[in-house]
């Protein structure tokens, strides 16, 4: 079953923006917000604990009008239908996409139960000290060997959720650099160290290559049945996990319909359960659960990632605004930024369409950012003055988890005051000095929390997730695969029997060859 497949810029609807854009491309939005009193009451949405809004925007109601009529052109709900009720969406991988099945509590899969059940008694175990290594001790660390999804999502968990952490120490090894795993592995105790496994694939070089290698080290205290004590594997190809020499008992199986980005809900979350316990983890899902609900049935005008995806379609498309960038005024979240990154940019960095024909219009944002307060003292000079449109989402928290309210609060007014002087600028202000004019006029989102929970955090990440799915759909893309990483891989490959060989100039190119030849004469 097909996703409807049209150029979005061919639609009634986008060519009456193009024509909107010219009218109010150049207008001091400032101007309209003062004249009409209820523009912030309008131009929010409150869910649960969320308020989210979106009145600081270059947008008027017309914008938004055109906005929801251009979702409705190009079927938005029917490709939200068709993604939920598990069609194969993901036409050139032939898979559903179905990471929210892994958080349905109303209709769950007898597979992802039992998934869960094994989770919950494994991380159980490990937590109580239950679980002992080879020389009878509790475990004390945790190591997740991953990468790309299989890394980030639970890594940004694990330290967004690190009020909520007990006594284990969790680690993560993603990149192949030796020197950055030998660091890791210096200061762990075979003995009581539980290192998890985690690839879909069970194939990826850097996480099977890394894993060898800590396999051997583990061996140097360790004899080969001791591995079935400190070695789980999270993968959908349970034969590989078998082969590598992981017992099936400690296979934590995952389905071909999660893709790796979002796939933190699935077994991939194991190092998450493990940290935080099973009912922390479950809240994370529910949460996650009720903004798929939301989602689902919402009316697109209240619909949160609805919502933020068409304003975001907007400034990339008709400003030609290049990026966007997130600021979350928590440092829980300072990992949400490469989260994001990769489930963005590997969704949406596409330039052929679901037709397989190129396309001639901008597809996925470019997203960056950090943490605030401290982004405000490095890149908030370019927001404020720079001559790019950078629109931003401020995420921040009204309760402070540890109490310390008098930093907070400190905190808290500059991620107020930010959104403001970013707005107002010194416009209408008589400033003569020109290096200290500012136009404002910058959008910003500003997605205001209640407290920092599982349950919300949980919502947030499915907020995004939609958010993407939503811009793929209206630039009539296949969000769901990455044949863009797949080109690299295969160089690589080529690349390593050159160096290993010794034998530049078995590459092609006289650059690369010229380089490797530098490399291998530095190397002895
Ligand atoms: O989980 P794995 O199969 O090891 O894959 C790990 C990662 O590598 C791939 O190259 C993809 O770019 C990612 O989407 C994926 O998450």
């Amino acid at each position: 079953m097909s996703l409807h497949s049209v150029n979005p810029t061919k639609t009634e609807s986008w060519i009456a923006l193009e024509k909107h854009f010219q009218e109010i491309k150049e207008q001091q939005m400032q101007d309209v917000f003062e004249k009409d009193a209820n523009r912030a009451i309008r131009f929010k949405i409150e869910w649960q604990d969320f308020y989210i809004d979106y009145s600081k925007n270059r947008i008027t109601d017309e914008t938004l009008s055109l906005l929801l009529k251009l979702a409705e052109e190009l079927k938005l709900k029917e490709a939200i239908g068709k993604q939920f009720s598990g069609k194969k969406i993901n036409q050139t991988e032939d898979r559903a996409v179905l990471h929210t099945a892994l958080r349905d509590f109303e209709h769950m899969k007898p597979e992802v139960k039992d998934t869960l059940q094994k989770m919950q008694h494994f991380s159980g175990e490990v937590i109580s000290g239950a679980h002992k290594g080879f020389t009878g001790k509790a475990i004390t660390d945790l190591v997740n060997i991953g990468i790309g999804g299989s890394h980030l999502g639970p890594e940004m968990v694990a330290e967004a959720l690190l009020f909520y952490k007990n006594h284990l120490k969790t680690h993560f090894i993603a990149n192949i650099d030796g020197d950055g795993v030998a660091e890791k592995l210096k200061n762990l105790n075979p003995e009581t160290t539980l290192f998890i496994i985690v690839s879909k694939s069970f194939t990826t070089q850097e996480t099977i290559a890394n894993a060898s290698f800590i396999k051997d080290w583990f061996l140097e205290k360790g004899s080969d049945e001791d591995i079935q004590k400190h070695f789980v594997a999270v993968s959908a190809n349970v034969e590989g996990a078998k082969d590598f020499g992981i017992s099936e008992e400690n296979i934590f199986p995952m389905q071909d319909w999660v893709g790796g980005r979002f796939s933190l809900w699935s077994s991939v979350g194991l190092s998450i359960c493990c940290a935080i316990g099973f009912k922390n983890f479950e809240a994370m899902l529910k949460g996650a659960f009720e903004m798929d609900n939301h989602f689902k049935n919402e009316n697109f005008d209240e619909n949160i990632p609805v919502k933020l995806a068409l304003i975001s379609i907007w400034y990339n498309n008709f400003f030609q605004a290049e990026s966007e960038s997130v600021v979350a005024y928590s440092q829980y979240l300072n990992k949400l930024v490469p989260y994001l990154q990769q489930a963005v940019m590997e969704s949406n960095g596409k330039s052929v369409d679901r037709n397989g024909e190129r396309i001639n219009y901008q597809t996925g944002t470019i997203v960056w950012g950090n943490v605030g307060s401290n982004s405000q003292h490095a890149f908030f000079q370019h927001l404020h003055q720079g001559t790019k449109l950078i629109p931003t989402d401020f995420i921040g928290f009204s309760e402070s988890l540890h109490g310390n309210v008098k930093n907070d609060n400190i905190l808290m007014a500059n991620f107020f005051a930010q959104t403001e002087a970013l707005w107002e600028g010194t416009y209408n202000k008589n400033v003569e000095n020109p290096f200290k004019y500012f136009d404002g006029n910058k959008p910003t989102n500003t997605i205001l929390i209640k407290r920092l929970t599982p349950k919300n955090l949980g919502s947030l990440i499915a907020m995004y997730e939609h958010k993407l799915f939503v811009q793929g759909i209206i630039w009539n893309i296949f969000s769901y695969d990455q044949w863009g990483v797949e080109l690299g891989k295969t160089v690589a490959e080529e690349t390593l029997s050159a160096i290993d060989n010794k034998k530049p100039a078995k590459i092609g190119n006289p650059s690369t060859a010229n380089l490797l030849r530098f490399f291998l004469k530095n190397q002895q």
